[in-house]
C-alpha cells in the first residue's frame, strides 16, 4: 500500500522560557488514501504537534529536531515555502478548533468563501459550498461577517473553505471542542459527509472516544510524543493492548456499568524536555516492568496492530 501520510521517526521540539519541551519523540504514522482516522490522547501527549507537522504548519518555536513528514511524495521539511504553500492550497485542508478565529473579522463570509475557491468563486458557487455543509438561507451568511454568526455556524462556514478544493486530506483539530454537544453531532456529520463524497482521507484529533469509536476506522493512540497504538477503532478501543489506551478507554463515562465507579488516569501526563529514556508511561502503568522505565520500547506489530509496549507480545488476543 502507498500512503499519503508517512511520518518516521519525527521528534519536535518547543523552545520555551525554562528550556525546551518535546512535542513529538519518534512518532511514526502511515496513512492510507481514504482513511478516516481518529487521533486520541491526553492533553500535552502531542496531537495538535503530529496535526501542524503534516502541513508543515508548526510554529516558529518549533524545531523538526529529526524525521520525516512525507504527504503525498513530498518530504514538508525540507519543501521550500512556495511549494509548502502549494502543498496547501492543493491537497491539504485544515479545520481548528476555534472557528471564528479562523475566519477573517472584517470580510464578509461570501467572499473568504470565494477566495478559498479554486478560479473566480462565482456568487453561485459559494452559495452552492455553504449549501454543502448544511447552513440555512446561505444568501444571508454570505453577507453577514464572523461575529453575526453562532459557532457552529461559523464551523460549517470553516469547514466549506477548508473543502472548497476538495482536498486529499482533511486536518480536523478537535473542531467541535467550543461547540454545544447537540451542534458537536451535526459539525461531525457535516465533515464526515462530506469527506465521504469527495474521497478526502481525515485526520481527526480528538479527545472523544465515543464520537471515534463511532466514526473512525481507524484510531491512533498518542502518549509522550509517540504513537503508543494504532489500529482498526473497533478493535483498539473494545480490546486495548497498550495499558494507556486500556485506561484511558475506562476513564471515558459510559465506559464503566451504572454503579461503577469512573477509573481516572492517576498521575500526571509527561513534559519532556528530551527524549524518553524508557516508555513515557511507565510512571503511570499498572503493569510495569523494570525494563519499561530503561529500555524505550519497540513497536510490536500483530494483526494489523501496532503497539509501543514491552508487554505488546503478552497480550496478544487478552482483553485487559
Ligand atoms: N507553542 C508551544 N510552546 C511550548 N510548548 C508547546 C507549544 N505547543 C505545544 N507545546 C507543548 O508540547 C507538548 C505537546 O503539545 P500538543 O499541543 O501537541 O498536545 P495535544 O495532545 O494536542 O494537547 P491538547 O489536546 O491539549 O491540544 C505539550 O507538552 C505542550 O505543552
Amino acid at each position: 500500500m502507498t500512503h499519503l501520510v508517512r511520518i518516521e521517526d519525527l521528534v519536535v521540539d518547543y523552545a520555551s522560557g525554562d528550556g525546551s519541551v518535546r512535542a513529538l519523540d519518534g512518532a511514526e504514522l502511515a496513512i492510507g488514501a481514504g482513511e478516516t482516522v481518529g487521533i486520541v490522547g491526553e492533553s500535552g501527549s502531542g496531537k495538535s504537534t503530529l496535526g501542524a507537522a503534516v502541513g508543515g504548519l508548526l510554529p516558529g518555536a518549533a524545531t523538526v529536531a529529526r524525521g520525516s513528514v512525507v504527504v503525498a511524495d513530498h518530504e514538508v521539511n525540507t519543501l521550500r515555502p512556495n511549494e509548502l504553500r502549494a502543498l496547501r492550497r492543493e491537497r491539504l485542508g485544515y479545520i481548528f478548533q476555534e472557528p471564528i478565529g479562523s475566519l477573517d473579522p472584517t470580510m464578509r463570509i461570501g467572499k473568504q468563501v470565494a477566495l478559498a475557491l479554486p478560479g473566480s468563486g462565482r456568487r453561485a458557487d459559494v452559495l452552492t459550498h455553504l449549501e454543502r455543509v448544511r447552513l440555512a438561507d446561505p444568501a444571508r451568511v454570505a453577507k453577514a461577517y464572523p461575529h453575526q454568526l453562532s459557532g457552529g455556524m461559523a464551523q460549517r462556514v470553516a469547514i466549506a473553505m477548508a473543502m472548497a478544493r476538495e482536498p486529499e486530506i482533511l486536518i480536523a483539530d478537535e473542531p467541535t471542542a467550543a461547540l454545544d454537544s447537540q451542534i458537536r453531532a451535526e459539525v461531525l456529520d457535516v465533515i464526515f459527509t462530506l469527506a465521504a463524497e469527495i474521497g478526502t482521507t481525515i485526520l481527526w484529533l480528538s479527545h472523544d472516544l465515543p464520537a471515534v469509536a463511532k466514526r473512525c476506522r481507524r484510531v491512533v493512540v498518542m502518549y509522550g510524543g509517540r504513537v503508543v497504538e494504532s489500529g482498526s477503532a473497533h478493535a483498539v478501543l473494545d480490546m486495548p493492548w497498550h495499558p494507556y489506551t486500556s485506561a484511558l478507554v475506562r476513564a471515558v463515562p459510559g465506559a464503566v456499568a451504572e454503579g461503577e465507579r469512573l477509573v481516572s488516569i492517576k498521575g500526571q501526563p509527561p513534559v519532556l524536555t528530551g527524549a524518553a529514556e524508557g516508555c513515557a508511561f511507565a510512571p503511570r502503568c499498572p503493569d510495569a516492568l523494570s525494563t519499561c522505565s530503561v529500555d524505550r520500547p519497540p513497536v510490536v506489530s500483530v494483526h494489523e496492530r501496532d503497539v509501543l509496549c514491552h508487554l505488546a507480545g503478552q497480550q496478544v488476543g487478552v482483553s485487559r
